[in-house]
């Protein structure tokens, strides 16, 4: 029987998966920010190392989902935009009001573009996150088959982001959705724009794709 049969345990791993992902996040900050002495960085990749490798003594392979994960309940620890345990997540935190989608977050170092603002990249990856979840809470969920951004400032670094979505129409099994990237201290000058649309799989298409991963192909 696993460890997290039980819900107390699933709750206590989901804490310290989230724990580890705090850790993850402030080495990789003071790691990407960091202009201490050479020697401590040499000191520092070998006791990462040695951090490191108990952790590889189990891991799943690439269509097993985490044990603490729940798919169908939207639970994703890992998710590299808002997963809790990820040590690339900003970590975005998205919630609803009303029909539109918000989230905040803000960037480190390690999501450094152009000197002190945020990589173009990085903008349309939390922007695409954002219009998935809107996509996904309005009942319609697809995947990504088209995302245009608008790049009309720069995302300052180490600043309150606030980003909307919201789905605007609906055609078929492709669905429209739009969403902005802001400040929270000046939520009116848009810096970001995105477009983005949304195609509702077939069940042959989830089959194919996710066959292995939701087991149904067993
Ligand atoms: C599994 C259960 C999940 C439950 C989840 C529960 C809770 C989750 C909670 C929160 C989730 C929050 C956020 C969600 C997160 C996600 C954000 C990130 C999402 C992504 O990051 S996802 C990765 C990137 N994404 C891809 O990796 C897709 C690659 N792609 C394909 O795998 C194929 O593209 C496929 C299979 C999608 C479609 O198959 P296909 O391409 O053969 O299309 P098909 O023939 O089926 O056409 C259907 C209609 O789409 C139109 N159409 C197609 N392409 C178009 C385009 N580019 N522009 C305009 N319209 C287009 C056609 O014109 C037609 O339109 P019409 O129906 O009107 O004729």
């Amino acid at each position: 029987m696993s460890e997290i049969e039980n819900g107390h345990g699933l709750q206590h791993r989901r804490e310290a998966i989230t724990g580890l992902g705090d850790a993850l996040r402030l080495l990789i900050e003071q790691a990407t920010a960091t202009e201490a002495p050479t020697a401590e960085l040499l000191r520092a990749a070998e006791l990462i190392r040695q951090a490191a490798a108990p952790l590889g003594e189990r891991v799943r392979g690439r269509f097993e989902t985490a044990a603490a994960d729940d798919l169908l309940g939207g639970v994703r620890l890992y998710n590299p935009v808002t997963g809790l345990g990820s040590a690339f997540a900003p970590p975005l935190e998205i919630h609803r009001e009303g029909d539109v989608a918000v989230g905040t977050c803000s960037l480190g170092r390690a999501f450094e573009g152009p000197p002190s603002f945020a990589h173009g990249g990085v903008s349309a990856m939390l922007l695409d996150q954002m219009l998935g979840y809107a996509v996904t809470v309005s009942g319609r969920p697809g995947m990504t088959v088209q995302l245009d951004t608008g790049y009309r400032q720069p995302v300052p670094l180490y600043t309150p982001l606030r980003l909307t979505a919201q789905v605007v129409t609906v055609e078929n099994r492709v669905v429209t959705a739009t969403g902005t990237i802001a400040t929270v201290d000046d939520p009116g000058t848009i810096l970001v724009r995105a477009t983005g649309k949304f195609v509702a799989l077939l069940a042959e298409q989830a089959q194919r794709l996710f066959g292995p991963v939701t087991g149904s192909d067993r």
